[in-house]
């Protein structure tokens, strides 16, 4: 069966929670409560109240068995009608902008109207299970009738057996976690201190800047007495930087890594036609999107560099090249993964070898990249950073009347997300 032919994306606009700390302001919040939130935000936004939608695709990273399927829970929960499907994706970090690609490619070929893609994340409400042991002697005990049954297996019982089994922010395969990776990579491509951490001031500038002009006002709701994210400290300097010791290799501190975060975030997707006919003005295009992988247990790649070979292949299909942009949006897993990423672009040996090209991509011009900050000042809540950028790209296309925007997100497992929003 072939498709009609394709129909236009646009992006709507977004909606999020401010991001809070972790253990801060949402510590007794749940992925479920977040992302209702948010998506509720969504509905005041754009009027969808009791609106059904083609569907609702949405994930976290770190979930609760609980939350089988967080989505269709949220919408549930929130004043979308309840006859919307809905359902989770989990790519890591890639999380949110799969998920928007998802919908996309839904409203492209004309199979729903319009939808709404997200992500939410908490480590405060990290699942915690239970000992391997325990857990075989409870579902034993659950499936045993007799009362003498049920004793004997009690008696199996061993106080080593409450050591809770907690998610450790580590690759399976390599047991390292992403910030010793980052380092790792961060040493091949001799990232220095002090660009990191001129990132990560400009990332915290650049947002405070973004708030206090009114960019967020409509793209950020207010929840739980946060209205703006709370890891941003607007007087981060390098000179205050280059103080803090570091935590993950010679180079990597807590202020050029991202902090653990709590968040979520929310963007609607539709065709022309559906926009038009509820009156709501089109921000932007999502026209390509690419996704990699790179083999960083025995290829001898960086663990967050699938980015880098994602958007070669996805900039030859769109038959642009590196430089055709107006604003680079690179997730600040670390500032040494975005500074990484940048470097390969430029290295001749990494074109020739890695991507197989004859030249490499070239340098971008900074003054466009992350221009009203990134992860490393908003916070990364994993799953709800695709949103957060995508909804900030588009509106930031819009204010500019015209233009293209690159989005890049490294994600852990070796993966890397990546498209392209146009006006
Ligand atoms: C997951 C994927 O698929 C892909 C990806 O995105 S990979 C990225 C995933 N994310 C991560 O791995 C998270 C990594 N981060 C962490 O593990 C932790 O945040 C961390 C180990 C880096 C730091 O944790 P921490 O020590 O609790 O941080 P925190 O206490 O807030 O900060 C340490 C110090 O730096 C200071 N600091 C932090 N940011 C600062 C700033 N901008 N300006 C000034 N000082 C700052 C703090 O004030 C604190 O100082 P004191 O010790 O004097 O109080």
């Amino acid at each position: 069966m072939a498709p009609r032919g394709l129909k236009r994306v646009a992006i709507i606009g977004g909606n999020r929670i401010p991001f809070a700390r972790s253990n801060g302001p949402y510590a007794t919040a749940s992925n479920q409560d977040m992302f209702t939130a948010a998506l509720d935000g969504l509905v005041s936004r754009f009027g969808l109240q009791g609106e059904r939608l083609g569907e609702v695709a949405a994930g976290a990273v770190l979930k609760h068995s609980r939350d089988f399927n967080l989505a269709r829970e949220s919408v549930l929960g929130s004043r979308l009608s309840a006859e919307t499907p809905a359902y989770d994706i989990q790519q890591a970090c890639g999380t949110g902008l799969q998920a928007v690609i998802q919908v996309a490619n839904k409203v492209a070929l004309g199979q729903i109207d319009a939808g709404v893609a997200g992500g939410v994340d908490t480590t405060s409400d990290a699942p915690i299970g239970v000992h391997e042991d325990l857990r075989a002697i409870l579902l034993r005990l659950n499936r045993t009738k007799s009362l003498g049954g049920r004793l004997r297996l009690l008696t199996r019982l061993r106080p080593s057996h409450i050591i809770p089994d907690i998610p450790r922010n580590a690759e399976p395969r390599t047991g390292l976690s992403m910030g010793e990776h980052a380092a790792i990579t961060a040493k091949e491509w001799g990232i220095e201190r002090a660009e990191q951490d001129e990132l990560a001031a400009l990332s915290h500038q650049h947002l405070a800047a973004a708030y206090d002009r009114g960019f967020f006002d409509d793209l950020v709701t207010s929840y739980l007495g946060l209205s703006r994210d709370q890891n941003l400290r607007a007087d981060s300097t390098v000179e205050k930087l280059a103080k803090l010791k570091p935590v993950f290799g010679d180079t990597m501190t807590a202020a050029n890594s991202t902090p653990l975060t709590d968040g979520a975030s929310t963007v609607l997707l539709a065709n022309d036609q559906w926009a038009k006919a509820r009156r709501l003005p089109v921000l932007a295009y999502l026209t390509f999107s690419e996704t990699a992988a790179v083999d960083y247990v025995h290829g001898g790649e960086g663990l967050l560099m699938a980015p880098a070979y994602a958007v070669p292949r996805m900039l030859a299909r769109a038959g642009l090249t590196l430089q055709d942009f107006d604003f680079y949006e690179i997730h600040e897993a670390f500032a040494s993964q975005v500074l990484a990423t940048l470097k390969a672009w430029q290295d001749s040996a990494f074109a020739k070898e890695r991507l197989g090209l004859d030249e490499p991509l070239g340098a971008i011009d900074r003054s466009k990249l992350n221009v009203n900050g990134s992860s490393l000042a908003a916070g990364h809540p994993f799953a709800a950073t695709g949103g957060r950028i995508v909804a900030t790209l588009a509106k930031l296309l819009n204010e500019r009347g015209s233009g293209r925007g690159l989005i890049s997100i490294c994600a852990a497992g070796g993966q890397g997300v990546t498209a392209i929003l146009e006006k």
